[in-house]
């Protein structure tokens, strides 16, 4: 299974319209993937707060017409990163939209854990309840964006959900690029799992990014790496590795605590 990450440059001199533009071309290039992957809220910026309400976009706005119709150009399953998304209640919500190689909407994920403590995101925005994953043809995937990494709860329950790829957008800030990296392995390693997590690049309300969008096997190897600057990322799978790791390695099997405790 071959993985495409594309790391978006997001930076405020280029509008939201010809970045939609562009990155629609480049899922369109990676027609040798089986699944392409992008940031979080790559329109407007993860950090760039003041714009997330004149930016939201009903779930089937612009950029999930954008995106299915990328996903059925190129025929792959596309994780389009995440959108302002404007709910008809009027609450916004940080959502990914995951779209199948005929552009069909396959899952959409409302960020659980919002990030910014008393203001930012954690405040315009509201909280999604539900843990989200998605059979693929070889394997199936778990999303969780950004924030979210830093809680092992909501992982181990996509792997209760039956995950053995976690699919991760970003947009993580250079500032803490060293908490990225350590808890993408982290995560892969104690689930045993893979970690696809992509990021952006460039700067944005005053918030250079990291990069460095990362890929991570279920032994917590790293397969790929970004660097800090706008890339793609391609990296081939073995999904039966998850399975075979987690055979040879049982510790998942000797958990004692949570919602599912395995009786041996
Ligand atoms: N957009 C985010 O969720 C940022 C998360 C972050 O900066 C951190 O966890 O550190």
């Amino acid at each position: 299974m071959r993985a495409s990450l594309i790391q978006i440059g997001v930076d405020e001199d280029e509008s939201i319209d010809s970045r939609r533009r562009r990155v629609a071309a480049l899922v369109r290039g990676q027609d040798d993937a089986d699944l392409v992957v992008l940031p979080e809220l790559w329109t407007t910026g993860a950090f760039a707060f003041e714009s997330f309400a004149e930016a939201a976009e009903p779930l089937e706005g612009p950029t999930y017409e954008a995106m299915a119709k990328a996903a059925s150009d190129t025929g792959v399953w596309l994780h389009a990163g995440s959108i302002p998304e404007r709910d008809p209640d009027g609450t916004l919500y940080n959502t990914s939209l995951v779209f199948s190689p005929s552009g069909d909407l396959a899952a959409a994920y409302r960020k659980i854990h919002r990030f910014g403590f008393d203001k930012g995101e954690a405040v315009l925005m509201g909280a999604g309840a539900e843990l989200v994953t998605l059979r693929l043809p070889d394997t199936t995937i778990g999303i969780a964006t950004c924030y979210d990494l830093r809680f092992p709860e909501l992982f181990r329950g996509l792997v209760d959900a039956g995950a053995e790829v976690f699919v991760l957008s970003a947009g993580w800030p250079e500032r803490r690029r060293s908490h990225w990296t350590l808890l993408a392995r982290a995560r892969a390693v104690e689930n045993q799992a893979y970690v696809l997590a992509c990021g952006t690049a460039g700067t944005h309300a005053g918030v250079p990014q990291a990069g460095h969008s990362i890929v991570v096997d279920p032994w917590g190897e790293v397969l790929a790496e970004a660097g800090p600057g706008e890339e793609v990322l391609t990296v081939d799978l073995d999904p039966t590795k998850v399975a075979t790791t987690r055979e040879q390695f049982p510790a998942l099997k000797d958990r004692l605590l949570g919602l599912e405790t395995p009786r041996r």
